[in-house]
């Protein structure tokens, strides 16, 4: 897979070669780009910015920087999945993390102030797919922090990435639940005990618990994943 990014704080991109990512990277798997949009601008001011049109608070990202940069990054061949991040995106979740993972190729274009002019996104879409992402119900000064965290959450699904593709299984999310409480050694732990079960060598019972478990914490923390006829839900106390 290769990923672009485009943004004012190219620097914001630095901690990507940490961890995971890094090694994705240095292992052939996945490349990428980051690109200051301020290389798209011809005054000596290097300006993104302007005044909104019908006034208002705050400032606007101007057509032609993004025109450019996007100009210098979106190749038909590849044929691109372009994701700009966004309060009024569609929210981001596992499952579409799950489809982008499989894109060969990704633009993610970072907005800043108030956001970029809509022209922007109705000329991309008229060149490649392209999508409107929220990462939650809380406003955020700009779109690095939403990429950020939707690169780990698609690049970790991306095939050779993650050592064992096991791990990747049963994880929040991934079933349509939460995940089962996790132990390790020690088997007492200032008077807390792990489940006897988990130290019993029954799998299946092992295998039982871990559902029930992961059942019981949905229903608990959010209900709102289980499917309606799930009998047995209980209001979050
Ligand atoms: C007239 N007013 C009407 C209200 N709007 C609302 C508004 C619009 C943008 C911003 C700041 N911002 C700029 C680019 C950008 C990208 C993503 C996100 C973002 N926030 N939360 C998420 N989950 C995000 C994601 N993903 C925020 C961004 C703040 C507030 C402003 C104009």
């Amino acid at each position: 897979m290769r990923f672009d990014v485009v943004t004012i704080f190219p620097e914001f991109f630095d901690t990507l070669d940490i961890s995971l990512l890094g090694r994705a990277r240095r292992g052939g798997t996945v490349s990428w780009g980051i690109h200051d949009l301020r290389d798209h601008t011809h005054d000596r001011h290097r300006t993104v910015d302007d005044t909104p049109y019908g006034g208002g608070a705050g400032m606007v990202m101007r057509p032609e920087p993004w025109g450019e940069a996007l100009d210098g990054i979106l190749d038909d061949a590849d044929d691109p999945v372009v994701i700009f991040p966004s309060p009024a995106g569609e929210v981001f979740t596992q499952s579409l993390a799950r489809e982008l993972s499989q894109e060969k190729h990704l633009v993610f274009g970072c907005g800043r102030y108030e956001g970029i002019d809509q022209r922007v996104f109705e000329h991309t879409a008229t060149r490649a797919r392209t999508r409107l992402v929220s990462i939650g119900d809380y406003v955020l000064n700009g779109g690095e922090v939403a990429v950020v965290a939707m690169l780990e959450a698609i690049v970790r699904l991306v095939p050779g990435v993650v050592g064992n593709p096991e791990s990747l299984v049963e994880e929040s999310h991934e079933a349509g639940l939460l995940e089962y409480p996790s132990y390790t050694k020690p088997p007492a732990w200032r008077g807390l005990d792990v489940p006897d079960v988990l130290r019993s060598g029954n799998h299946k019972a092992i295998a039982d618990w871990r559902l029930e478990a992961s059942r019981e914490r949905t229903r608990r923390v959010r209900p709102d994943l289980l499917p309606p006829d799930d009998e047995g839900v209980s209001p979050a106390r």
